[in-house]
């Protein structure tokens, strides 16, 4: 199980980077749950990250450079229904040299989120045919997995639009994912992407929402591909600083299962 934190400027997205971390998503968290950067410092913080994994100059023996981290980053949250607004914010974080777009779609009203879905595979796969970022879409599942919306994301015309799948909670003060959808759900959830995916390319399913260590037993036994976290890495509430300490427990936490 690989890890994906969230992070919002240069001292974090380094210290995750340093650390190891799979993936840096960048995001303000103290705007919402997929709460945007502006493009200018989601530009910049990419060209940090490059340039620290890239090779040194000048030095006669030079130091290992920190490992590639997959750079992710989200657009802001936005009802399903604000489609023009999710697809021009979509293509300006695309823009930004990020790996990955993270796209909230909540799951009411049902027709809604699912003509967004629609409409975000056919973004993704003009990225794909351009050499582009990959498109996730992140299934909002305060109220239980959403299992229409999954289904829609499932579909054979649109599973292979997607470079990852994610669950994640909207509002972080109700309970974890685990507590909202039940562990039982969360395994039919990765039973699903897996059988619908059959024969092609598994796009990899990632599980957030305000997960702690004391989850990663579960989560393990669940199976996701990554798990993503912001709340468990912050002292106090997810919108304020990260804390080194806490990370470094999350990753000790996880490493074994890294290495599995
Ligand atoms: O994308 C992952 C989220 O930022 C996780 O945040 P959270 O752990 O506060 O739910």
């Amino acid at each position: 199980m690989r890890v994906l934190v969230s992070v919002r400027d240069a001292d974090e997205a380094r210290a995750l980077q340093a650390a190891g971390v799979d993936y840096i998503d960048l995001k303000e968290p103290a705007a919402g749950a997929l709460g945007g950067l502006p493009t200018a410092e989601i530009v910049r913080l990419v060209g940090l990250l490059r340039a620290a994994a890239g090779p040194s100059r000048g030095a006669a023996v030079p130091p290992a450079p920190p490992p590639v981290p997959r750079i992710s980053a989200t657009i802001g949250d936005w009802p399903a229904q604000a489609l023009e607004i999710v697809l021009a914010q979509a293509e300006a974080v695309a823009a930004c040299g990020v790996d990955l777009v993270k796209i909230g779609v909540r799951p009411d009203p049902g027709p809604a989120a699912v003509a967004l879905l629609e409409a975000l595979a056919g973004r993704a796969r003009q990225w794909q045919a351009a050499g582009g970022p990959g498109l996730v879409p992140v299934l909002v599942a305060d109220a239980g997995v959403p299992w229409t919306v999954l289904d829609a994301a499932l579909a054979p015309g649109r599973l292979t639009a997607w470079a990852a799948l994610m669950l994640d909670t909207e509002d972080k003060r109700g309970g974890s994912l685990l507590q909202r959808c039940g562990e039982a759900a969360l395994r039919e959830t990765v039973a699903a992407v897996r059988s619908a995916a059959a024969g092609q390319a598994v796009p990899e399913l990632g599980l957030a929402g305000a997960l702690g260590l004391d989850d990663l037993p579960r989560l393990r036994a669940i199976g996701p591909a990554y798990a993503g976290f912001r709340s468990a890495v912050c002292a106090g509430e997810r919108a304020g600083p990260l804390c080194p300490q806490r990370l470094r427990a999350l990753l000790a936490a996880l490493r074994p299962a890294v290495a599995a």
